[in-house]
C-alpha cells in the first residue's frame, strides 16, 4: 500500500533533551494511525514537525507536500468573542449567500450530533471546557483536509459523551489520513491502528 508520510531517521533535540534520535515510521493512507506513549516522549513534537510548525534536526519527512492539514491541538484555540457556530465556521473561506446557508445547515447538524444544540451563537467563553473541545474537534473536521492531525481531542469528555463524538469522528474520517494521539488504550483501539512511539527507535 501506497505510504501517505514517510518519517527516515529523524532526530530531535532540545538542548541536552533527545527526544528523537532516528525515527523512522510510515504512516498509512486513508487510515487512522494511533500514537501512543508515556507522557514527554513526544507525541506532541512529532505532531508539530509533521505540521510545519517545528523544524526537526535532521532526517526526513515526505509525503506531506502539498497535502491540506488540519488539527485539534492540546489546546482548544478558539476565538474567545466567536459564537460556536462561528468558530467552526471560520475554517472555510467565505462563500456566496446561497452556500452560507447550506453550511449553516451543515455545522448545526455537526453541532447537533456532537451535543451541541442551542449552544451554535453562544460565545465560546460561556462554554464548558467539554463544549470547548468539542467546538474544536468539529471545527478541525469541518476545514478541507487531506491529512488531520488529533491531540487528545477527547479529553475533559465525560464517558457517554466520549462515545457519541468518537463515533461522529471515526466516521467524519473514514477512508482519511488521520494521526490521533492518545493515552487512552481503549480509545485507539476504537479509532484505528496503534503505533507505540518508542518501541521501535
Ligand atoms: N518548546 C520546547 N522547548 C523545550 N523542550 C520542549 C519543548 N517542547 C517539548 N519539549 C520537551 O520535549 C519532550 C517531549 O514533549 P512532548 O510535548 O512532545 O511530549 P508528549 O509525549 O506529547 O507529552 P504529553 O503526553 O504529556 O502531552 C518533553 O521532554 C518536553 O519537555
Amino acid at each position: 500500500m501506497k505510504n501517505a508520510i514517510e518519517i527516515v531517521n529523524l532526530t530531535k533535540s532540545y538542548g541536552d533533551n533527545t527526544v528523537f534520535s532516528g525515527l523512522t515510521l510510515s504512516i498509512p493512507k486513508g487510515k487512522t494511525t494511533c500514537i501512543m506513549a508515556p507522557s514527554g516522549t513526544g507525541k506532541t513534537t512529532l505532531l508539530r514537525i509533521l505540521m510545519g510548525l517545528e523544524e526537526c534536526d535532521s532526517g526526513s519527512v515526505t509525503g506531506l507536500q502539498d497535502m491540506k492539514k488540519s488539527a485539534v491541538f492540546q489546546e482548544d484555540r478558539l476565538c474567545e468573542n466567536l459564537s460556536a457556530s462561528a468558530n467552526i465556521r471560520l475554517v472555510r473561506r467565505k462563500s456566496v449567500h446561497r452556500q452560507e446557508k447550506k453550511e449553516r445547515e451543515e455545522v448545526r447538524k455537526a453541532m447537533e450530533a456532537a451535543g451541541l444544540s442551542g449552544c451554535e451563537n453562544q460565545p465560546v467563553r460561556e462554554l464548558s471546557g467539554g463544549m470547548r473541545r468539542r467546538v474544536a474537534l468539529l471545527r478541525a473536521l469541518y476545514a478541507e483536509w487531506d491529512v488531520l492531525f488529533l491531540d487528545e481531542p477527547f479529553k475533559g469528555l465525560d464517558k457517554e459523551m466520549k462515545e457519541k463524538i468518537m463515533e461522529y469522528t471515526k466516521k467524519s474520517c473514514e477512508g482519511k489520513t488521520v494521526l490521533f494521539v492518545t493515552h487512552e488504550e481503549e480509545e485507539a483501539l476504537r479509532m484505528g491502528e496503534i503505533y507505540r512511539l518508542g518501541e521501535s527507535q
